[in-house]
């Protein structure tokens, strides 16, 4: 992931951007997509980024809210550089904390608690310094928004000036009288604060003088000329292209940068979905001309699962090193081929999908210690792997990737696939991975999707599948008594995959599905249907 942190081109380089700082609030990431929503091009980093490592300068800086107190020992602050870039500055409930503690160590712990929506008393300051009312410019008086804090600032802090107050939140907002410095105590960049996109725009476009120019055809232009720099006039690239819409996109870009010397590569894990590895073989070769050899690895991956059984992390690193292990073996193999051709040369590169979401989970400042599972694409890499990774889309959300999908004229039904995990249905076995299991967790899967595709319902729902638990309950087939196992279905709906509920499917439907799995799916004998959100829950349930 390193390498793409020295490449020319970079969109923070050519984009107006505005630079958010995490302090590990669960939405941060939400005020990164806000402002691209807006066309304002805009980056996370931790909060504990040193300002002079930066390549870039930002237009402006946006603190985080986070789930710490300022007072608290061990607690995040920010590069005091912040504060001498000469750049428009944005606190955010912990953001706003921390910049009245920078300028006089006024927050304290609140009486009360406050969680839920307020409604906001603007304090406008006509004739005050120019800027301090641009940040609610536009926006009414009875401002409805979303808050969730304990903290309070005790007083004013010396040079600002209250901008917004609330019944219980005397400082709901505060401006610096001379510096383009704003903190609020409310997160604008929920649904629930309504007006809150038209604040961001203030403060990015208003105030920052950020233009709106981030679109995604600029970016892919961008993209591919950034490749072609980085791999150069001979350089090879093999691709790890799974058939999911992340991989196709970026496997899209790599072919028109630098054509036939990408090499994308399938691993049939063994633990793919029905029939995938040729579906997937016959849509990128027929129908988006991308040279892809299948590498059927499944037996070397079972073999490897065998016998493991309770621990899923284990699952997963087996999955993300062997991946690894092939693709080198794979990229030698091509190199091999080539020798002596006009084309011959080392590949130096592996082509992944990751998205910037795996990126943030990276880059928490709160270090592995919060790892909840190791993505097989990030976490899961081989430690002392050769090839070099080119990510074009590291820096893009899922609806955004598929945006590009549709604009690189990607059919819409790859497009809009539900998500696969690179390792399969092996965390969506419980228990230890066989043959049998992966047959069983298969056939159910197959159906419960045909169903849902037929229903109608498969881009109403975001990502879908059946389970398989490690239990065995009783039941009458045929007048006989059966011992067998159970199938859990998961749908979810999301926009980010971050939170998620569960999708409430009418009854005909659960049905339907149960009886026909039960049916046709030797080994099963009852259907449950999983009804947590995420969280507490995660999507896949290892
Ligand atoms: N079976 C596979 N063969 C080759 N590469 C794979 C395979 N499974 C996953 N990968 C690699 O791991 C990356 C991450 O997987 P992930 O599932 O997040 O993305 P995707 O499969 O491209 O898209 P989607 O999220 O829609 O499933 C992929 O982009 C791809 O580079
Ligand atoms: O490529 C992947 N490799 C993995 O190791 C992995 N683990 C989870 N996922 C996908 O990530 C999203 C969130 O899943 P969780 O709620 O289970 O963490 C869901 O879309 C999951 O399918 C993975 N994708
Ligand atoms: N959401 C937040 O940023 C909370 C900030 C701080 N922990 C508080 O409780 O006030
Ligand atoms: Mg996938």
């Amino acid at each position: 992931m390193a390498t793409n942190g020295e490449l020319p081109i970079e969109p923070h380089k050519t984009f107006d951007t505005i630079l958010v700082l995490d302090f590990g609030s669960q939405y941060s990431h939400l005020i990164t997509r806000r402002l691209r929503e807006l066309n304002v091009y805009s980056e996370m980093l931790p909060c504990t980024q040193k300002l002079s490592e930066l390549s870039w300068k930002p237009r402006g800086v946006i603190l985080s809210g986070g789930p710490y107190s300022v007072y608290e020992e061990g607690a995040p602050h920010v590069d005091p550089a912040v504060f001498d870039l000469n750049v428009p500055l944005l606190g955010i409930c912990y953001g706003l904390q921390e910049i009245a503690w920078h300028h006089g160590k006024n927050v304290l712990a609140g009486e009360k608690r406050e969680y839920g929506h307020a409604y906001l008393d603007i304090q406008r300051h006509n004739g005050g310094a120019g800027h301090i009312d641009e940040l609610f410019k536009g926006l009414e008086d009875n401002l409805e928004v979303w808050m969730s804090h304990g903290d309070k600032l005790s007083h004013l802090p010396e040079s600002f000036v209250t901008i917004a107050t609330t019944p219980n939140a005397p400082f709901a907002g505060i401006a610096h009288t001379e510096k383009p410095y704003y903190g609020i105590q409310f997160h604008p960049e929920v649904t629930h604060t309504p007006k809150g996109t038209q604040l961001l725009k203030n403060f990015a476009v208003k105030i920052c003088k950020a233009e709106q120019n981030w679109t995604m055809s600029k970016f892919v232009d961008q993209e591919i000329t950034r490749i072609r720099k980085l791999v150069g006039d001979k350089g090879q690239v093999i691709g790890a292209v799974s058939g999911g819409v992340d991989s196709t996109v970026a496997a899209k870009l790599m072919q028109e940068a630098i054509g036939d010397r990408f090499h994308a590569v399938l691993v049939d894990n063994g633990v793919l979905r029905l029939n995938e590895a040729q579906i997937v073989k016959e849509t990128l070769t027929k129908h988006l001309g991308i040279n892809l050899t299948v590498v059927d690895a499944s037996e070397r991956f079972l073999g490897l699962l065998k016998g493991v059984k309770d621990d899923p992390e284990r699952k997963r690193k087996i999955i993300g090193n062997t991946f690894i292990e092939v693709f080198q073996e794979e990229a030698k193999k091509i190199a091999d081929t080539a020798a002596g051709s006009a084309k011959a040369g080392e590949i130096e590169w592996l082509l992944q999908g990751t998205l910037y979401p795996d990126v943030i989970e990276s880059i928490s400042f709160k270090g592995p210690s919060a790892t909840i599972k190791t993505h097989h694409n990030v976490g899961g890499l081989l430690e002392n792997m050769h090839l070099k990774l080119i990510e074009p889309l590291r820096e893009l959300f899922k609806d955004e990737v598929r945006e590009l999908g549709t604009q690189l004229g990607i059919p819409e039904d790859l497009v809009w696939r539900h998500p696969f995990p690179g390792p399969g249905i092996a965390i969506r076995i419980l228990g230890e991975v066989t043959p049998d299991q992966v047959r069983i967790a298969r056939e159910a899967d197959n159906i419960f999707i045909e169903e849902i595709k037929a229903a109608g319902l498969y881009r109403d729902i975001s990502q879908a599948f059946a389970a398989l638990l490690p239990v065995k309950a009783v039941g009458v087939m045929g007048d006989k008594r059966v011992h067998d196992q159970v199938i859990a279905l998961r749908a979810v709906q999301t926009t980010d995959f971050m939170t998620a509920d569960w999708y409430p499917f009418d009854g005909q439907f659960l049905k339907r599905v149960s009886r026909r799995i039960v049916n046709e799916v030797k080994g099963v004998c009852r259907v449950v249907y999983d009804i947590t959100s995420k969280p507490p829950g995660t999507i896949e349930m290892e």
